[in-house]
């Protein structure tokens, strides 16, 4: 009756929103007993009647039925691995380092009659790339990367990650919009799984992309759902019913507003020319070990959606976007 469907949709709403501060903003406003005792209620009311069940109902945060299989996914929207034009070189050597980043931004320079160029700046996250389907506001598909050309389907275990939101806080969605993303687990998220994995008498992950891979190939989304991943929103692949921000920085500000999480400002930041790039990445090389996460890089974009589309994919990869992997970490001097 409408009045159990009005309480559903109220009860739908509270836990989205609770659970936006919780996972995304950290930020609770109720005790974790209130949102249980909400959720519990919610639930009772989708068992007595399954057909108040909605695809963005936070009782999917729990996972379900495991599947027999994965199915595949064809991307509209290849997802492309980034070029890394630079050499592996010693840490200290910035001397070129900073050579080889003015010759990247002089190849840029000229190809675009441009000059200076801005770049958009971000970590390299070491996890698993991610593209999500929202039609109408609502998720409607998950899929990982596989070959670039077609992914696996792992909706369903994607609906289980509280950092990803269920459906786009916003009055008029767009008609569509597919995001692309991140999964990972943050370095202390691995560090419990492990210990309990240890306890369990079960083998421990090697690392944490590991951990994030293994937990998001699960047929059974129940265990994915007692799995801590993460999710940080990097780029949009498309855009229908809304405008389409016009740079990079433009892109991530927006996903920050529709709700999904995206690395911090400090971390991201639009700068100029091969000095900005060679600035920026010695400051996240010097920081990455106190990161929450881990990174094998970073990653520069041009900033400029237009002169992105003017330099277009040289193969497979795009010449608007590189990444710059760091040395591999010293080995732990115990
Ligand atoms: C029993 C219980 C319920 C919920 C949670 C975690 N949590 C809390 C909130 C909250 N406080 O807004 C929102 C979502 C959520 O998942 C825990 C750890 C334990």
């Amino acid at each position: 009756t409408n009045d159990l469907a009005a309480r559903a949709h109220a009860l739908r709403q509270q836990l989205t929103r609770y659970g936006h501060e919780y996972y995304v903003l950290d930020a609770p406003s109720v005790p974790d007993a209130e949102y249980d005792r909400l959720f519990r209620e919610l639930q009772a009311l989708e068992n007595a009647h399954p057909e108040l069940k909605t695809a963005d109902s936070p009782t999917l945060r729990v996972g379900g039925m495991p599947l027999p299989e994965f199915s595949q996914i064809t991307h509209s929207v290849p997802m492309l691995s980034l070029g890394n034009a630079f050499s592996d070189m010693q840490q200290d050597d910035f001397s070129q380092r900073h050579a080889e980043l003015v010759q990247f931004d002089e190849r840029i320079r000229r190809e675009l009659a441009e000059a200076p160029i801005r770049y958009a700046t971000e970590p390299k996250f070491d996890g698993l790339a991610i593209s999500l389907l929202y039609r109408a506001g609502v998720l409607v598909q998950a899929a990982t990367r596989g070959d670039g050309i077609s992914g696996e389907n792992v909706t369903e275990n994607i609906r289980t990650i509280h950092a990803i939101p269920l459906k786009l806080e916003l009055a008029q969605p767009p008609a569509l919009l597919e995001v692309r993303g991140e999964v990972l687990m943050l370095k202390r998220d691995f560090e419990r799984l492990n210990a309990e994995q240890l306890q369990r008498g079960d083998k421990p992950f090697a690392n944490p992309r590991n951990a994030a891979a293994g937990s998001l190939r699960q047929l059974d989304s129940r265990i994915t759902a007692q799995r801590r991943l993460s999710f940080y929103a990097y780029a949009i692949a498309q855009v229908e019913g809304a405008d389409w921000p016009l740079s990079h920085a433009g892109e991530m500000d927006w996903l920050q507003q529709l709700g999904f999480p995206v690395v911090e400002a400090s971390l991201r930041p639009v700068v100029t020319g091969a000095d900005g790039l060679a600035d920026y990445y010695e400051s996240v090389l010097q920081r990455r070990a106190a990161l929450p996460f881990e990174i094998d890089g970073v990653v520069y974009k041009v900033n400029s959606r237009a002169q992105q589309e003017e330099l277009g994919f040289v193969s497979r990869a795009p010449r608007w976007a590189i990444a710059h992997k760091f040395p591999a970490e010293e080995a732990l001097t115990l």
